[in-house]
């Protein structure tokens, strides 16, 4: 999906071929071995990726995914989309993204743990605050992110936050990163209702995925008066018409383990739950969920895309067809996360903190300037959103690799 979505777009943009080979193919894939010990006492090897697509524009920067799909081309693929989200929001990096093919659902904290410092200890050598900048994806959070500070900073002899982003706050993580995904993808939102004259508080939305994400998204959603009527997450989906209360649900499932049996709403198919009528879907938790069996019976008015590719190219060309859905595509929507991320290293860098208030403004401004020129992009040249967020991206990669030129 990844490579198609660039080679359709590199020949919209007609980017030179030798510029185009250099943009498309990743630096370094880094595999390793995770070997733990489980709290039964066996041992388990599990394996882990880093992938570091280029380090043209500065460091490398993306998530850690925990998840039992893990694989090597998944990281690739997510590691390529990083690039044009960061470029896009005119930050200073290219992309990453890494991962372990392992089950939280099935490990202990300890296990959690196991996993997490033996992993990074294997990548040790390819990390560092100028060369690969983690932070937490699908499956790790700050918790993680702390391990990964512990294991660095012990290996160099002295405190280094700066060598991941999403830490706890407590660590010199940044005011803010928690909630930036969601509170971005929220933001967007109301972007998006702006342009077709919707207003919150007549708006409905529905979510998938009640994680880091989708949970922010959602409460952000209901601050501004949105009612959320549907939800989902591995357990199930619940739905309630005249809106679910979405702290109540945190604490449910957090006490419970998920969404489904939640007392105030009913169960619905996670898969019916997508094609519901709504103002906007958001997409907050796998890949390839919107496809060419769902597309065409979408009833949303915005499709903000929380999670990463959660649209197939065989989706998108019948969403494009389609001119009553307004497309967030996934690296302007969720780039809330790694642009506060961007300004926890800016923090770390000069050991200095932020107020909440303050990150929250610094990233609203880049989100609006980063939709506007999306917008503007695609008035001008009659694209797709999804394109004109790719060209964006991708020309300032291209234009960073010519103009640093290649030897000999
Ligand atoms: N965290 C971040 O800052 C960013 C994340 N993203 C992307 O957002 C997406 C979600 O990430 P994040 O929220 O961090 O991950 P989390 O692990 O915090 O949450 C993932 C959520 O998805 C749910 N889920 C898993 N399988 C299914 C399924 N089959 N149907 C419905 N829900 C399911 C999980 O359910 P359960 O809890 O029950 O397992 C969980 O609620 C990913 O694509 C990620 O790459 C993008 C940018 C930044
Ligand atoms: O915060 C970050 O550095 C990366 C976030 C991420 O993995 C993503 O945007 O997909």
């Amino acid at each position: 999906m990844a490579a198609s979505q660039f080679d359709r777009t590199a020949d919209f943009l007609g980017l030179d071929n030798a510029v185009r080979e250099r943009c498309k193919w990743p630096k370094r894939l880094i595999t390793v071995t995770v070997p733990i010990q489980r709290d039964s006492g066996e041992t388990e090897v599990f394996f882990g990726y880093r992938v570091q697509h280029h380090l043209s524009r500065g460091p490398v920067k993306g998530g850690l995914r925990f998840h039992p799909d893990v694989n090597l081309g998944e990281v690739a693929a997510l590691a390529m989309w990083m690039n044009w989200k960061c470029a896009l929001m005119d930050l200073p990096y290219g992309g990453g993204k890494g991962g372990v093919s392992c089950d939280p659902r099935q490990m202990s904290e300890h296990e959690m743990e196991s996993v997490t410092r033996r992993f990074a200890t294997e990548i040790l050598p390819f990390i560092g605050p100028e060369t690969d900048v983690m932070a937490p994806d699908m499956g790790t959070n700050a918790q993680t992110m702390a391990w990964i500070t512990d294991v660095y900073s012990t290996h160099k002899g002295y405190l280094a936050p700066d060598i991941v982003t999403g830490k706890p706050v407590e660590l010199q993580g940044s005011q803010g990163r928690d909630m930036a995904t969601g509170h971005g993808v929220a933001f967007l939102i109301t972007r998006a209702f702006s342009k077709l004259k919707i207003k919150e508080k007549d708006a409905s939305a529905i979510i998938q995925g009640f994680g880091n994400v989708g949970y922010h998204a959602a409460r952000t959603l209901s601050r501004y008066g949105v009612s959320i009527r549907g939800i989902s997450d591995v357990t199930g989906a619940v739905w309630n018409e005249a809106g679910i209360d979405v702290d109540k649900l945190k604490e449910y499932a957090d006490k419970t383990g998920g969404v489904i049996g939640f007392p105030d709403a009913a169960p619905i198919d996670p898969d019916d739950l997508l094609i519901q009528p709504c103002d906007a879907l958001v997409p907050a938790a796998l890949e390839r969920v919107i496809n060419d069996k769902n597309a065409q019976q979408l009833q949303c008015r915005v499709l903000a895309e929380g999670a990463n590719g959660p649209t197939t190219p065989n989706a998108d060309a019948i969403i494009e067809q389609r001119d009553d859905i307004f497309l967030i595509p996934d690296i302007l929507c969720n780039a809330g996360g790694v642009t506060v991320s961007y300004f926890e290293w800016v923090q770390n860098l000069q050991r200095y903190q932020w107020t909440e208030e303050e990150v929250i403004t610094k990233l609203e401004t880049k989100l609006e300037t980063a939709f506007e020129k999306v917008i503007w992009f695609s008035e001008q040249n009659k694209t797709p959103h999804r394109v004109s967020a790719l060209a964006l991206g991708i020309s300032e990669v291209a234009a960073t690799k010519s103009i640093r030129g290649l030897f000999p």
